[in-house]
């Protein structure tokens, strides 16, 4: 008899579904997350001190900003992976992209009613619930800070306590301020590894919440400070993304070959223009290369 199986059809079925394996994502980020430092610390210790506490006193919200192709998406998925047994696909995952969910800024009032009431029957349905909001540099400003109400202490409703959600936030919000930072380290021939965290996390939110085109602009969010974790993505450099073509080509089941891996290192922008010591598009095109070059 699977006991938890037993116990799952008699309670909250979200419970059952949430399967937080801290553990398993700390190795999963250490083996497979390639040059972020930062990113991997922030990430466990966030997640694994917020699961500890059986009484937190407000959901944990993370904020993952960087350039293109530095992994924000990937460690999205790997997280949710790692707190759900179906993963992204799990009834308690909710993915929001503007794009597709919020496309006419006329609409907004409306966007503005269908996302609280959203939030507020999944969250009602069950506590543990993540919900992701993609491209939050696309989002129509003002839009979001609908769902203050429910990132703070105090929101309790039907004496549900909604305090044990998850909201990650992913935005090139602040992605030219670290690539920025870390290249001036470059040029003063330090380390990115050396880079300040503090330093990252306040020139990242002047600059989401003073650009009239990003869905921080002027936010509550930003301002009331209910964002747990900041997290920054630093741009990757060439062995990163050389490292990226071994995970691919090992995931792809073709062997690891020198060649395929400078071709496809090669291949890919970088700046500074001349120097070129930082990938243009982090990681992100090394799939489609490795096909092309295997
Ligand atoms: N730091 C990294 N370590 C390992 N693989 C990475 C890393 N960054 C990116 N990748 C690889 O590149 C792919 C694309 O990255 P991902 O979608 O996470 O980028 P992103 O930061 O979300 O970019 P965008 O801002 O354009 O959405 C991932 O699926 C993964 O295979």
């Amino acid at each position: 008899w699977d006991l938890r199986a037993l116990r799952c059809s008699f309670s909250a079925a979200c419970e059952c579904d949430f399967r937080p394996d801290v553990r398993g994502l700390e190795c999963d980020l250490a083996l497979n997350l390639v040059g972020q430092h930062l990113v991997r610390q922030l990430v466990v210790k966030g997640v694994r001190e917020f699961l500890q506490n059986h009484d937190p006193v407000k959901p944990l919200v993370m904020s993952f900003h960087g350039w293109t192709g530095t992994g924000k998406t990937y460690v999205s998925s790997m997280l949710v992976r790692y707190l759900f047994q179906d993963g992204v696909r799990s009834p308690y995952v909710h993915q929001f992209s503007p794009i597709v969910h919020f496309p006419h800024a006329e609409q907004i009032e409306q966007y503005k009613e269908n996302l609280k009431s959203w939030i507020q029957g999944n969250l009602t349905n069950c506590g543990r619930s993540v919900f992701l909001f993609d491209e939050m540099d696309k989002m129509h400003p003002g839009l979001i800070d609908v769902i203050i109400p429910f990132l703070g202490p105090s929101w309790v409703v039907y004496g549900t306590n909604y305090r044990k959600a998850i909201f990650i936030f992913i935005s090139n919000g602040g992605g030219e301020q670290i690539n920025r930072m870390v290249l001036d380290l470059w040029y003063a021939r330090k380390d990115r590894e050396e880079i300040s965290l503090q330093d990252l996390e306040s020139a990242v939110s002047e600059a989401v919440f003073e650009n009239p085109n990003n869905g921080f602009w002027k936010s509550g969010i930003i301002e009331e400070h209910l964002i747990d974790l900041l997290v920054p993505f630093l741009p990757l450099k060439q062995h990163h993304v050389k490292q990226c073509v071994v995970n691919e080509l090992t995931q792809q089941g073709l062997t690891v070959q020198q060649d395929i891996i400078q071709a496809v290192a090669d291949s890919i922008p970088y700046f500074p223009e001349e120097e070129r010591v930082f990938s243009s598009t982090g990681c992100k095109t090394v799939a489609s290369r490795v096909t092309f070059f295997s």
